[in-house]
């Protein structure tokens, strides 16, 4: 569903190398975490996998398209959800909801349906009416959420997920997140915090320096290790 191959990018001409040579993939059904410290190369390695930057080297594949030469296709059947929730202040919830359906050419009755769903499932539905500008931090996260899920993307990106969200809507998120993989969507997101991922993922690769330094269940990265060892002690161990 999603594969990096020999993947880098450096900034500032080569001299901060953010990523390097990283490879993995993520399966059509599996819930796929990326766990790294603070500047470790994960807002770069999804920046590079949702066309936002461009590889300095290596290639990115979305359900076998290569995401360089097939942008708009690969485009289509993705979505990210940054960690800056930027969004159209000046626009009502329903009004950024019904351009980015439009971006995507959902059609009415699709976008009708799941719009319904989603308000519900994030209790938005009174406030959809509002000017996004009156929204909190969370209820801007929600309508992203929501806009990011309006064309049903085969492929769910998100940086850091969990933050700002209450404890109810972090829990929906995870339900939608389990029904997606469920009917063989692939969701991949960045994350700090450790219980998250331990509970909710298939898979994870772990990065620091730019470097995958693990990547398998949770079972095969104990295995190598104590068993029984917390994530948290393997995360601190691998990425001291
Ligand atoms: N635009 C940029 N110009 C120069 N260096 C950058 C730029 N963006 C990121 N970096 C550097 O690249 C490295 C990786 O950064 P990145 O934001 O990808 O890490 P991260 O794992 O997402 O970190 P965090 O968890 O703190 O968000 C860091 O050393 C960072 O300082």
């Amino acid at each position: 569903m999603l594969k990096l191959e020999k993947v880098s990018k450096a900034y500032q001409k080569g001299t901060v190398k953010a990523v390097d040579d990283i490879s993995f993939e993520v399966k059509p059904g599996e819930i796929f975490g990326f766990l790294g410290p603070n500047g470790a190369g994960k807002t770069t390695t999804l920046k590079m996998i949702v066309g936002l930057l461009k590889p300095d080297e290596g290639n990115i594949y979305i359900d076998g398209m290569d995401n360089q030469e097939e942008s708009l296709e690969t485009k289509k059947i993705i979505s990210y959800v940054p960690d800056t929730h930027e969004v159209y202040e000046r626009l009502t919830g329903i009004e950024y909801l019904n351009f980015i359906a439009d971006m995507y050419a959902v059609s009415r009755e699709e976008r009708v349906q799941r719009i319904q769903y989603y308000l519900e499932v994030f209790q938005l539905k009174e406030a959809v009416n509002d000017l996004i500008k009156s929204y909190s931090h969370g209820m801007k996260q929600k309508i992203v959420l929501i806009g990011a899920l309006i064309h049903d993307p085969k492929i769910f990106i998100l940086d850091e997920p969990m933050v700002g969200l209450d404890p109810k809507a972090s829990f929906q998120l995870k339900e939608i997140m389990r029904l997606r993989c469920q009917e063989g969507k692939s969701v991949f997101f960045s994350t700090h915090v450790l219980e998250v991922a331990e509970k909710l993922c298939d898979r994870i690769a772990i990065i620091r320096k730019g470097e995958i330094i693990a990547c398998g269940t949770m079972e095969e990265i104990r295995g190598q290790r104590k068993q029984q060892e917390s994530l948290e002690n393997i995360f601190l161990e691998l990425t001291e």
